[in-house]
C-alpha cells in the first residue's frame, strides 16, 4: 500500500532520519464479512481496535525499540498484544504523522485485510494467548461500521475518547480502503459530535 500523504503527514524515511524521536507503530487489521446484526443489518467489515489499559480506544501495537526497525517493532508488539504472530510487512505502511500531542513521537499507522477466519483467530488469540490481555490490553473490539436509530453503531463508537490521532487514522482507513463512504463518514462524525454534546441523551 503506497504511503498516502495528508496535510500533517511526514515520510516514513525521513522520520526515521529526525534526531531525538520516538516512534510508535500501529495496524489496523481487517477482513470482509457477509454476516448481518441481527440477521438484518450488513455487517460488511470487521475492523479491529483494543480497549486500552487507561480506558482509552487505539489500535494494537506500540513502541519501537531503537534497535528495531518498524515493522519489526510492531510485530513484536502484535505478538504481545495478540498472542500470535501477525507479520508486517512495508507493503502495509499507510502514512506517518508527528503525534498531535506528545513531542518527538512519530506515529506510524499500518493496514493489514486478512480474511474473517484469520480475524477471529486474531480475537481467540488475544483473549487465550495474549500476556497483555487483562494488563495493557483489556479487551480487542470490533468498529460497528453501520448507523442505527439514535446515533447508535458507528457515530456512538466514534463519540468514545481515543488515544493520540487514533481516531483520525481510523476515519482515513476506513475511507481510503473503501470500508464507509465519505458521506457516510462525514455523518457518522456529525452525530457523534452531538452525542458528545448529551452524552446520557440514549
Ligand atoms: O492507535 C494508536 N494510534 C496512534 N497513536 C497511538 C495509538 N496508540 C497509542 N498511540 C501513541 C500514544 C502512545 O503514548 C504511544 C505509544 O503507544 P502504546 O501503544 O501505548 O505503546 P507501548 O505499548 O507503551 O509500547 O503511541
Amino acid at each position: 500500500m503506497a504511503t498516502q500523504s495528508s496535510p500533517t503527514s511526514i515520510g516514513k524515511e525521513e522520520s526515521l532520519s529526525l534526531v531525538g524521536h520516538r516512534h510508535a507503530c500501529h495496524v489496523m487489521l481487517y477482513a470482509d464479512t457477509k454476516a448481518k446484526l441481527f440477521g438484518r443489518t450488513p455487517i460488511k467489515h470487521i475492523v479491529l481496535m483494543q480497549m486500552r489499559f487507561d480506558g482509552l480506544l487505539g489500535f494494537p501495537g506500540g513502541l519501537v525499540e531503537s534497535k528495531e526497525n518498524l515493522e519489526a517493532g510492531l510485530s513484536r508488539e502484535l505478538g504481545e498484544e495478540l498472542g500470535m504472530a501477525v507479520p508486517i510487512t512495508p507493503q502495509d505502511h499507510v502514512v506517518s504523522c508527528p503525534a498531535p500531542s506528545c513531542p518527538n513521537l512519530i506515529t506510524h499507522f499500518y493496514v493489514k485485510k486478512m480474511e474473517e477466519s484469520e480475524i477471529k483467530e486474531v480475537e481467540r488469540a488475544a483473549v487465550t494467548m495474549a500476556t497483555d490481555h487483562g494488563l495493557e490490553v483489556m479487551g480487542m473490539v470490533r468498529v460497528p461500521l453501520y448507523f442505527l436509530k439514535n446515533g447508535g453503531g458507528l457515530p456512538s463508537f466514534l463519540s468514545h475518547s481515543f488515544i493520540s490521532n487514533s481516531r483520525s487514522q481510523l476515519l482515513s482507513a476506513l475511507q481510503q480502503f473503501g470500508l464507509v463512504s465519505q458521506r457516510e463518514l462525514d455523518e457518522a462524525v456529525r452525530q457523534a459530535d452531538q452525542l458528545r454534546q448529551r452524552p446520557n441523551a440514549q
